[in-house]
């Protein structure tokens, strides 16, 4: 049977990154997306966005929303300090199949929860079954229009405590408009959009970084 593209980008993570080596796993899905086939990873240089707001926040719980193949959860968990986790939302099973083999290659199980369902379920239970009181860094990066109404429901779960940070993916391509009006205009948020381009390509896309101010 014919294979998926995640499959292809798990082989390709197998046949050319390092065990156990988390740069080599990033760097293999870059070359991968850039030179076989393009796939909606953060990619190299919003990552690199993402890599020094990760690094300047220093989290110890970080929510990802929207997996995939896990390239992001990655590059995050691999610059978490040691007792620093990471929970990620997906709700496509054979996206996260893929995904915590690629987490497996990185080496990165221990500071990666992979958690299969949908975020509008999941976050309401994230304090009772994973004793998760806030969040210091949410970066989302799963269905546009889902941004919004999960923003709130982290608001409305007390997830969120003065100095959150909220990090969004694709705020330009494909956008996120209520999202950004929201975060943008709500004296509840301190809003910050960083220019950069689409992953593997030359169209313009950026991050918006949002402080919850509680
Ligand atoms: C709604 N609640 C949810 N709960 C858990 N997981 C969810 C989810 N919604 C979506 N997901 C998962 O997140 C992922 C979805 C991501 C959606 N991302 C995009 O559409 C996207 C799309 C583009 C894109 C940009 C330009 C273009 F021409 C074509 C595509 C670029 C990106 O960086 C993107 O992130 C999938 O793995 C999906 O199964
Ligand atoms: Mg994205």
């Amino acid at each position: 049977t014919q294979s998926t593209r995640p499959q292809r980008l798990l082989h390709a993570v197998q046949k050319n990154a390092t065990r156990g080596d988390p740069r080599s796993v990033v760097k293999a899905i870059d070359n991968f997306c850039r030179q076989k086939e393009w796939a909606m990873n953060v990619g190299d240089e919003k990552g690199c966005i993402l890599d020094s707001v990760v690094s300047e926040v220093n989290p110890v719980t970080v929510l990802e929303l929207g997996t995939y193949c896990g390239y992001s959860t990655v590059r995050i968990a691999s610059l978490l300090p040691p007792r620093a986790k990471i929970i990620t939302l997906e709700f496509n099973p054979d996206y996260a199949k893929i995904a915590r083999q690629v987490i497996a290659w990185a080496g990165l199980e221990d500071k990666i929860q992979v958690v299969e369902g949908p975020s509008g379920e999941w976050i309401p239970k994230m304090k009772e079954q994973f004793g998760v009181k806030t969040f210091d860094l949410v970066f989302l990066d799963h269905w546009k229009d889902r941004y919004l109404p999960d923003t709130k429901l982290l608001e409305d779960c007390g997830l969120l405590r003065k100095g959150s940070i909220l990090l969004a993916d694709n705020v330009i391509c494909p956008g996120t408009p209520d999202y950004l009006e929201y975060v943008r205009n709500s004296p509840r948020y301190k809003s910050q959009y960083f220019k950069s381009h689409l992953e593997y390509t030359k169209a313009e896309d950026g991050l918006e970084k949002s402080v919850f101010l509680g």
